[in-house]
């Protein structure tokens, strides 16, 4: 069995002089772990329980949440991927689109002002006497834990809120250091839309030894992993050898990988990572993804400081709409799509 691999690590706080690291990591490996970055640890631990217990919800709950853009919403087990199912909030960076997906899935975050609150205190203690005087202790005790399952939904919205917030901030903190690396603008990629995706994996015993997530490249230009902390089963394509190698977990720190639409942006210097999911042990897995996907208009071209007479255009330029399109009527899910957009095929 191949031995678990060490990628790259990039310290996140250790800009710029990381900066050759990080682009080496795109170009050789086309993915990293990422230590010392800015989403607290109790943050990615509470975000962990709030997406099993959304993933727990009943099906017709799950099911409202509706794809915004094709496949951008619930995925339920299918045959491919009988073992996988997962949830996905497109557009992180709206504030309207968090708020609808956590209403969809009956999480909204209480959102009242100083005054609202009082008010609603006051309401709750006034009701509290009267149910006093009507209701048996039994009926008290299922009123209070009807308001304790409310709260917990509130409570699980505000996370979704924070996270969807940080791991955001830190999408644009990661593209922004990239960009610079490269002697570009490090606002580049601020309004590239940001897609974020709860993963859970049922895996039962039967299943041990096969893919919960067949091999895949990510559509998008880079994505930040949050790991399952405890079951692993992550394995990426190592440039060099072309096999598969195991990805260990390291609880606190986020592995990132880039996709396809980085190696057309940066002319085919950054590797799109192949790596798919492998049931290990009989255990539920889950993981978060924050895919930063491509422009939401333009079309994504190489840079012209990428583009000279040893280092010409290779890609012809293409929407992120038009690209995932590609993939999907081609079924082309490895990468293989980018050698359609080959200049020379034009
Ligand atoms: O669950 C994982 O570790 C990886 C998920 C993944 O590759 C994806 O969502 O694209
Ligand atoms: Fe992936």
């Amino acid at each position: 069995m191949k031995m678990a691999c060490e990628v790259p690590v990039i310290d996140m706080q250790d800009f710029p002089s990381q900066s050759e690291k990080l682009v080496g990591a795109c170009e050789d490996w086309g993915c990293f772990r990422l230590i010392n970055h800015t989403i607290p640890a109790t943050l990615m631990s509470e975000m962990k329980s709030v997406v099993r217990s959304l993933l727990d919800l009943p099906l017709e709950i799950k099911q409202r949440n509706r794809d915004a853009i094709a496949g951008s919403g619930y995925v339920a087990p299918s045959a491919i991927n009988p073992l996988y199912e997962a949830l996905g909030l497109y557009d992180v960076g709206s504030v309207e689109a968090v708020h609808a997906f956590c209403t969809q899935l009956d999480a909204s975050p209480l959102q009242r002002s100083k005054s609202e609150n009082d008010r609603h205190t006051a309401e709750a203690r006034n009701e509290l006497v009267n149910f006093r005087l009507i209701f048996s202790v039994e009926e008290l005790f299922s009123c209070s834990i009807f308001s304790f399952a409310n709260n917990l939904k509130a409570s699980n919205g505000e996370t979704i809120v924070r996270y969807s917030q940080a791991v955001h901030e830190l999408a644009l903190d990661i593209c922004g250091n990239l960009a610079a690396s490269m002697g570009l603008k490090s606002d580049l990629f601020d309004e590239w839309p940001c897609q974020l995706r709860i993963n859970k994996y049922n895996f039962t015993p039967e299943m041990v030894g096969s893919p919960g997530v067949q091999i895949h490249t990510d559509g998008g230009f880079l994505t930040i992993l949050q790991e399952d902390e405890n079951v692993g089963g992550l394995e990426v394509m190592d440039k060099k050898s072309s096999e598969f190698i195991p990805i260990n977990p390291l609880p606190g720190t986020l592995l990132v990988n880039l996709g396809d639409i980085a190696t057309a942006w940066s002319n085919g210097r950054f590797y799109s990572l192949q790596h798919r999911v492998q049931c290990k042990e009989a255990k539920i897995r889950v993981s978060i993804a924050l895919f930063v996907l491509g422009p939401k208009e333009a079309a994504v071209e190489a840079p012209a400081e990428l583009v000279d007479s040893e280092h010409p255009r290779l890609y012809v330029p293409i929407t992120f709409e038009d690209y995932r399109k590609l993939r999907l009527s081609t079924g082309l899910r490895a990468g293989e799509a980018l050698a359609l957009l080959h200049a020379t095929n034009s």
